[in-house]
C-alpha cells in the first residue's frame, strides 16, 4: 500500500490540489504494477493530469478526498518528493534460501522426552516390570479357579467340536446353494452341487476318520508310555476344550490391571471447548469457521495429551488461563486435569492445553530424588516438586529469597521441609530455622541447625529477632569482605557477590546462610517487633542474596500486615499454595497474577502440596512439592547429621550452643567449636589441626591463636579445652608432606563426650 503524500496544511507551495496544479507531471503508472499493495488514485489520471480543467469539478473534489482515505499524512520535505509516493508495505522478500530456513528450523530431538529422562525412564522400566510380575502373580493365584472352570466347561466345548466337524465333513456350507437351485428348479446345477457334495463327504470322511485313529493311537501310546504324559494330555485336552465351549462374552481370565482410558483429546473437542468460553474473539472466528489453529498435532506428552493452539487475533492467553474452570467443564474433565499455559518463547496468543489422564491431586506423588542418597548444593537447582505432567521442577535457591503462603493445613511446612532438607544436604550451609506455630513441625532439623527455636511464646519470637537481627549485621561483615576481596583480586569476585570458592574458604565466613521463618505473621504483626522485624527483613531479602543469605518466610495469612509489602515484592521465588482471594494472591505471587490468571485460588481443598511457582524458570509453574513425612524427614536429616560432621560444619545449636541472644551470652563455646571441626572419620587429631580450623570457623575469636606456633597453639587448645575435662595427649600422625611425627592432640571420643556434659549443663541452667 502507498501513503499518498498529502502537503501540509495551509503550505500553499506543496499543494497537491489537482484544480491548481494543472501543469503537473503525471505519476510513473509502471511503478505501481510492480508493487503488491493496493494504489491509491491520488493523483488525475495520466490521460487527464495534464489538463485539469478538463476533469469535471465534482470528480475533481471527489478525487482528492478518495486520496486522503487509508492514509497517513506524512512530512514532506520538497516537492519532489510530493510526487512519489512512499511504500507503506515493504516488498515482498526473495524466498528464503534453504539454509536460511533449515538453520532457524526447531530440531526435533532423536528420542521422546521419556527416554531422554533417565528418571523417567527409570520408571517406565519399573512400572513395565511391576506389571508383568502382578499379572503374571494375579493369575497364578487363581490358576485352580481357572481349571474348574474349564473342566465345566469342556462338556459344551466337545459338543462344538463334534457339531462343527459333522458339518463340516458332510459340507453343510453348500446346502443353501443346493437348496437354491432346488427352488429355481435348476437341476442341472443341482446335480453338479450333489455331486460335489458327495466328493467331498468321501474325501473329507477319510480325512476325518484317518485323524482320529492317528489322534487315538498317538494318545495310546504317549498315555501307556507314561501316566504323568496321559494326565498332562488329559488335561490339555480338557483345558482345550474348556476353552472352546467358553461363551464370548465370558472370558475364563480375570483382569489383573484394569485401566481407566482417559477420553482422546482431538481438536473438535478443544475448538468446541474454547468457544464455550465465551470470549468474543474466539465466538467471531468460530462463527466465521476460522481463527483457532493447530500449529502442531495433539499428542501425547507425559501421562496425558497436549494440545497447542494458535487463538484468534486479539485474544490472549491470559483470557483463556483465567477460564480454566469453563474449559475444563467445555473438555468434560475434572478441573485437576485441564492445565492451559502460555508458551512464552512464542506470541501471548499461543496456547498451551495440557490435559492429564488424572487429577493432579490424585496422582501418586514423586520420591524426591535425595530422599535415599545424595547431596545438595545449593549453588545448582534442588529438587522441589514436580509439575502436572510428573516432570521435576527445582529452584535456584541461592540469589534468592522466598516466599511461602497458603491457607492452614494446605501444604506450607511440608513444602518449606522439601527446601530445608536440602540445604541441609548441603554441608556447607549455615540453617537458621525458626518455626513460630510451636507444633515442632522442623523439629527434626535441630540436630543440624545453627539456630533453632518452636513456639509462638515471647521467648521464641525474641530469638527469632535476634536472629534477624544478627543476619542484617552480617550483611554489613560480608559487604566488607567482598569489596575487600573484589579489590585484592577482581577475578575471585567478579560479580561483587559470593561465589561456591568464596563459600568453601570458612576463613572468610561468607558460606551460605539458609534461614527460614515459619508462620513469619507472628513476627510482622507483633506490636513490638513488627517495625523492626519488616525494617531488618527488607534488608536482608534485598541485600541477603548477593552476601550468600537466603531467607524463606512462610505464612498462612498473606495480607499486608503479616507479610509486609516492602518484604513480598523483594521475593524472587515465590510459592503460593490454595489461597482464597485476590488479595492473597497477589500478595504472595505478584502484583497482576490473579489479573494474568495465575490464580492460586482456583485449587480445591484437596490439592495440598499444590501451588503456583513463580520465578523458578520464565513461566509461573503449577507444581507439587514432594511429600516427605516426618519419619521420613528424619532420616534425611540423620544423613546430613552424618555428612556435616565428615565436614566438621556442626555448629551453634546443633552442637549444643545456646545462640539465642547474642548479646547477653557468649555466642560459642570453645568446646562445642572443637567438637564441630573434628571430621567424623578422625579419632584423635593434632591440637595445631584442630587450632586452624577453629580459626576459619570463627576468625574473631580463635584467629589471634592461629598465628602461634605449633607447640604454643597446642599448648593454648590445651588450656581452653582443660575447664571442660578434656586432656590432650600424645599422637602420631602424618605432616602434609607425608613425614611421620609425634604430637600433641585430643581425641574425638573426650572432646565430643565433654561437648555434650556441657551441653546438658547449658540447657539446665
Ligand atoms: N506435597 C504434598 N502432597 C500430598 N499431601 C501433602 C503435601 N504437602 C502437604 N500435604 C498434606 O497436607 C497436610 C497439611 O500440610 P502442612 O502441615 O504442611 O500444612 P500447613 O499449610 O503448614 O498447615 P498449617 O498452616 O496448619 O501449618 C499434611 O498433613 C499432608 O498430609
Amino acid at each position: 500500500m502507498f501513503i499518498p503524500t498529502n502537503p501540509r496544511p495551509g503550505d500553499d507551495s506543496n499543494r497537491e490540489d489537482p484544480m491548481n496544479t494543472p501543469e503537473q507531471e503525471p505519476v510513473n503508472t509502471d511503478q505501481h504494477e510492480t508493487v503488491n499493495g493496493k494504489v491509491l488514485p491520488f493523483t488525475p489520471r495520466p490521460d487527464s493530469a495534464s489538463n485539469a480543467d478538463e476533469i469535471p469539478v465534482q470528480e475533481r473534489r471527489d478525487l482528492s478526498r478518495s486520496d486522503v482515505i487509508d492514509a497517513e499524512i506524512v512530512d514532506e520535505e520538497d516537492a519532489e518528493q510530493v510526487r512519489h509516493p512512499v511504500l507503506v508495505d515493504p516488498p515482498t522478500p526473495a524466498k528464503a534460501s534453504w539454509w536460511e530456513t533449515t538453520r532457524d528450523a526447531k530440531i526435533r530431538p532423536l528420542l521422546p522426552a521419556w527416554a531422554r529422562s533417565k528418571a523417567e525412564l527409570r520408571d517406565r522400566v519399573k512400572w513395565v516390570a511391576f506389571y508383568t510380575g502382578h499379572t503374571v502373580a494375579y493369575h497364578a493365584v487363581r490358576t485352580p479357579a481357572y481349571a474348574g472352570i474349564l473342566l465345566l466347561r469342556s462338556p459344551r466345548g466337545l459338543w462344538r467340536v463334534v457339531v462343527a466337524t459333522h458339518r463340516w465333513v458332510y459340507d453343510a456350507e453348500g446346502k443353501p446353494l443346493r437348496a437354491a437351485a432346488v427352488t429355481a428348479n435348476e437341476y442341472d446345477k443341482y446335480f453338479k452341487l450333489a455331486e460335489v457334495r458327495a466328493e467331498r463327504i468321501r474325501k473329507r470322511g477319510l480325512l476325518a476318520f484317518l485323524t482320529l485313529l492317528v489322534a487315538a493311537a498317538g494318545v495310546y501310546v504317549l498315555a501307556s508310555y507314561s501316566t504323568g504324559l496321559a494326565w498332562l494330555l488329559a488335561a490339555a485336552g480338557v483345558a482345550l476344550l474348556g476353552k472352546v465351549g467358553t461363551p464370548a462374552d465370558k472370558p475364563v481370565l480375570g483382569r489383573a490391571v484394569v485401566t481407566s482410558k482417559a477420553p482422546k483429546l482431538t481438536s473438535d473437542v478443544v475448538v468446541r471447548a474454547l468457544a464455550a468460553l465465551g470470549i468474543s474473539g474466539i465466538n467471531q472466528a468460530v462463527a466465521k469457521g476460522q481463527g483457532i489453529t493447530f500449529p502442531a498435532p495433539i499428542t501425547r506428552d507425559g501421562p496425558g495429551w497436549r494440545a497447542e493452539v494458535d487463538l484468534p487475533h486479539g485474544v490472549t492467553v491470559t483470557d483463556v488461563m483465567e477460564r480454566r474452570d469453563k474449559l475444563a467443564s467445555g473438555l468434560r474433565r475434572p478441573l485437576g486435569c485441564v492445565w492451559p499455559e502460555p508458551v512464552s518463547e512464542e506470541h501471548a496468543g499461543r496456547l498451551v492445553i495440557w490435559v492429564g489422564d488424572q487429577d493432579m491431586s490424585k496422582a501418586k506423588p514423586a520420591t524426591w530424588p535425595l530422599a535415599k542418597s545424595g547431596e545438595a548444593d545449593l549453588f545448582k537447582s534442588v529438587p522441589f516438586g514436580t509439575d502436572q505432567r510428573g516432570r521435576p521442577v527445582g529452584v535456584d535457591l541461592m540469589f534468592a529469597n522466598m516466599v511461602i503462603g497458603a491457607m492452614p493445613r494446605m501444604g506450607k511446612t511440608f513444602s518449606l521441609r522439601v527446601l530445608v532438607l536440602a540445604a541441609a544436604l548441603d554441608p556447607w550451609v549455615e540453617l537458621v530455622l525458626w518455626e513460630l506455630k510451636g507444633t515442632g513441625d522442623l523439629g527434626m532439623f535441630e540436630k543440624v541447625a545453627h539456630e533453632y527455636g518452636s513456639g509462638a511464646d515471647d521467648e521464641t519470637l525474641e530469638g527469632a529477632m535476634n536472629s534477624l537481627r544478627r543476619l542484617y549485621k552480617e550483611l554489613e561483615r560480608r559487604s566488607k569482605t567482598i569489596t575487600r576481596i573484589a579489590k585484592e583480586n577482581r577475578a575471585l569476585c567478579p560479580e561483587n557477590k559470593v561465589t561456591p570458592q568464596l563459600s568453601r574458604n570458612r576463613k572468610l565466613g561468607l558460606h551460605p546462610i539458609f534461614a527460614a521463618i515459619d508462620e513469619c505473621q507472628e513476627l510482622f504483626s507483633h506490636d513490638d517487633y513488627k517495625e523492626e522485624a519488616r525494617k531488618l527483613a527488607e534488608g536482608i531479602i534485598k541485600r541477603g542474596p548477593a552476601m550468600g543469605i537466603i531467607l524463606v518466610l512462610a505464612t498462612q495469612r498473606p495480607d499486608a500486615q503479616s507479610l509486609p509489602p516492602g518484604v513480598s515484592a523483594n521475593a524472587g521465588l515465590r510459592f503460593c499454595l490454595r489461597v482464597m482471594g485476590q488479595l492473597e494472591n497477589d500478595m504472595v505471587l505478584g502484583t497482576s497474577s490473579y489479573k494474568n490468571g495465575i490464580r492460586a485460588t482456583t485449587f480445591g481443598a484437596k490439592d495440598k502440596g499444590i501451588g503456583y511457582l513463580v520465578g523458578a524458570s520464565d513461566d509461573p509453574q503449577i507444581v507439587r512439592g514432594y511429600y516427605i513425612d516426618g519419619p521420613a524427614a528424619e532420616k534425611i536429616v540423620d544423613r546430613a547429621r552424618a555428612l556435616r560432621e565428615g565436614h566438621g560444619t556442626i555448629t551453634g545449636h546443633a552442637a549444643g550452643e545456646v545462640v539465642a541472644d547474642e548479646a547477653a551470652r557468649p555466642s560459642y563455646s570453645v568446646i562445642a567449636d572443637t567438637a564441630s571441626v573434628i571430621r567424623a572419620g578422625e579419632q584423635k587429631v593434632w591440637s595445631e589441626t584442630l587450632v586452624d580450623r577453629l580459626a576459619e570457623l570463627r576468625p574473631e575469636v580463635y584467629g589471634s591463636w592461629a598465628e602461634l606456633d605449633g607447640r604454643a597453639k597446642a599448648n593454648q587448645l590445651a588450656s581452653a579445652l582443660k575447664p571442660f575435662g578434656v586432656d590432650t595427649l600424645q599422637v602420631y600422625g602424618r605432616t602434609e608432606d607425608g613425614k611421620t611425627a609425634n604430637r600433641r592432640g585430643v581425641e574425638r571420643a573426650a572432646v565430643l563426650a565433654a561437648a555434650d556434659r556441657h551441653r546438658t549443663k547449658s540447657n539446665g541452667e
